[in-house]
């Protein structure tokens, strides 16, 4: 069998969610970084003894809070989520060991088999995401991904979302119906007078 990517992709409401990152080096900051870009709301903690002077400058902008202490399994509680990105190995290792035992999501950065869940490369256009994966084989490609969707996905591609959300409003009908007159009336932006499969 052909290798394939199975990871499901979901868009997280990190604001209603708590985020923990462990270390505070360059590691950490580039996460946080493309954390921010995508999610400005995002709520997160630091814990680390060290801090980079531009991470402290990011996170006193973003209001995150920074725990200036060693990792310690009580700064889980309350979390939902964490990214380890210490230069310990062994301390990596413990957060994800004390996240797994506490069913909580673990990332040990740039360490796959250590990862519940990676981060993706991420186009945000208005109300559009696009989030690309590629199954963590290779992170150049993702960003080199991300670049060009950034470049060829329309910066005007929000006004058509909103136009479409304010039409759907008016459609008469069931269900079906609007289904139906929405995609009769969407067909042309793939470029393709006949579609085959309309519900795909
Ligand atoms: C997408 C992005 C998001 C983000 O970081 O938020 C991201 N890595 C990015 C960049 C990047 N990271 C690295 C390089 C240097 C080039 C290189 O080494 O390849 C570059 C490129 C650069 O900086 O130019 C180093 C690296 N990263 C990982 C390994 C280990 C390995 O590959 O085995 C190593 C080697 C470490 C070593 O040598 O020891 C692993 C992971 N990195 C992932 C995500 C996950 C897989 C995503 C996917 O499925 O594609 C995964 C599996 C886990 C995770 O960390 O979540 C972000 C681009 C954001 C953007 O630009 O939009
Ligand atoms: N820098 C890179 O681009 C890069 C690329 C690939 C892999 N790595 C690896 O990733 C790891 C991290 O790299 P980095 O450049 O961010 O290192 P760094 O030295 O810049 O940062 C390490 C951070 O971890 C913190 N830390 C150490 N012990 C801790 C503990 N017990 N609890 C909480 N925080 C603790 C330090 O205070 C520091 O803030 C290293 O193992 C490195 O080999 C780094």
């Amino acid at each position: 069998m052909e290798e394939r990517n199975n990871l499901y992709p979901v868009f997280l409401k990190v604001k209603n969610l708590e985020i923990l990152i462990v270390g505070g080096g360059n590691v950490a900051e580039e996460k946080l970084t493309f954390l921010l870009k995508s999610s400005p709301d995002a709520k997160v903690t630091m814990v680390s003894p060290m801090y980079r002077e531009d991470t402290i400058a990011l996170a006193k902008k973003f209001g995150i809070e920074m725990i200036k202490k060693k990792y310690r399994r009580r700064f889980l509680k309350g979390k939902h989520i964490v990214i380890a990105t210490t230069d310990v190995p062994d301390v990596n290792v413990q957060v994800y060991k004390d996240c797994r035992k506490r069913s909580k999501l673990v990332n040990v950065a740039d360490n796959p088999p250590y990862c519940d869940f990676y981060m993706g490369g991420i186009v945000t256009k208005g109300n559009v995401k696009v989030a690309i994966s590629t199954n963590g084989k290779s992170p150049t490609t993702a960003k080199r991904l991300r670049q060009f969707f950034e470049e060829v996905i329309p910066e005007n591609i929000d006004d058509l979302v909103k136009n479409l959300n304010e039409y759907r409003k008016t459609i008469k009908g069931d269900f079906e119906e609007k289904v139906e007159t929405l995609n009769e009336f969407t067909k042309g932006l793939i470029g393709k007078k006949e579609v085959e499969h309309d519900q795909d």
